[in-house]
């Protein structure tokens, strides 16, 4: 009973902080119309570019799985296809059961970047600054999620493609896949926000070697440089979605508020400075400090050891 009152005095507390911490998250994230981004209008502009899919399937247990669909073209990201993937984010922000996210490509192949016929018709500068503030929108609101998601590399991820790995928590990598960045030969940097969460993952010199270089990632040297957090090895043992969920699952294991709390302690962690860090911390506790697991773990004397 104390606890429920002290959490509610809590909740009612950090109210203001927990709206504009929900706030920092919310949809136009990185871009508004304050800087000239018209989400609508690059909507439209994007939807002239159709082609491919993006799947999206919720599972009861609370771990979602997101593909990225194009085979034909190795799962190049189409307008339509960015457009789609902006939708999927939108219905996972909603999703109050999630606690995991597994990233994919279809048939084999994680993503060859963006399509190169979109690309083509939209290289204007004007046009080619939309299209990447719509992207680093999406992504940085992937990455945002609160739920631990993963990258499941298998064959190519290429591009914007090896940009997307970035936009998740973790990156998984079957045998023989590549994540490569390979701007530099098509005369680019990235654009959907990989160069800066890349340097936070790898660090500063690597990330300039692998950029520099347009280096292909082998899951060995994906490895060594912290790029992939494990190869997914085994042929008896399933599927490379089935091992990535086995993976996943000792990380989601338990209630969906928890587990959403965890991503949300580490999310502010990972991008505010430390006070605000701390205080957004504080109000996450206030989440869950005498919520139904915390009252059952104190009920059932849980040890730990
Ligand atoms: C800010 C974003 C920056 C970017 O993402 S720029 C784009 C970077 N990506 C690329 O340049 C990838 C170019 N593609 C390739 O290098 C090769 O196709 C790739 C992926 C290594 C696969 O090689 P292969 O296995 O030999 O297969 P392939 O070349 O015959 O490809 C099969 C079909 O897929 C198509 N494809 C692959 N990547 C594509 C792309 N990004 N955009 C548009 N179409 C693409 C390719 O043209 C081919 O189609 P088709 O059978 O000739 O009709």
């Amino acid at each position: 009973m104390v606890l429920c009152a002290v959490r509610q005095h809590l909740l009612r507390g950090s109210r203001g902080a927990w709206a504009r911490f929900l706030q920092r998250q919310s949809r136009c994230c990185v871009y508004s119309s304050v800087h000239g981004f018209q989400q609508e209008e690059i909507r439209e502009k994007l939807q002239a570019f159709p082609g491919g899919s993006i799947e999206l399937l919720t599972q009861e247990s609370g771990l979602a799985v997101l593909t990225i669909n194009y085979p034909s073209r190795m799962n190049a990201f189409s307008g339509s296809m960015m457009v789609d993937l902006e939708e999927r984010v939108s219905q996972l922000e909603g999703w109050t059961d999630g606690k995991g996210l597994i990233v994919q490509g279809a048939s084999g192949t994680f993503c060859s970047g963006s399509d190169l016929n979109a690309v083509r018709a939209l290289s204007n500068p004007q046009d080619g600054m939309k299209m990447c503030m719509f992207m680093q929108n999406t992504l940085t609101r992937l990455l945002r999620l609160p739920m631990i998601s993963v990258a499941l590399v298998e064959g190519r991820a290429l591009g914007g493609g090896a940009e997307l790995t970035t936009a998740c928590d973790f990156r998984l990598m079957a045998p023989g896949s590549v994540i490569q960045f390979v701007h530099k030969h098509m005369g680019l940097v990235p654009g959907w926000g990989g160069a800066a969460r890349l340097v936070r993952i790898v660090g500063s010199q690597n990330a300039l070697k692998l950029l520099g270089g347009a280096v292909k990632v082998d899951p060995e040297l994906a490895l060594q440089i912290g790029l992939a957090e494990e190869v997914l090895q085994g042929e008896g043992a399933g599927t490379p979605l089935q091992r990535a969920e086995n993976w996943l699952s000792v990380y989601t294991k338990g209630p969906a508020p928890v587990i959403q709390a965890v991503k949300k302690v580490v999310l502010s962690g990972r991008e505010l400075p430390l006070s605000e860090a701390l205080r957004t911390e504080k109000d996450v506790f206030g989440t869950v400090w005498g919520g139904p697991a915390n009252m059952q773990a104190l009920a059932s004397k849980s040890k730990h050891r």
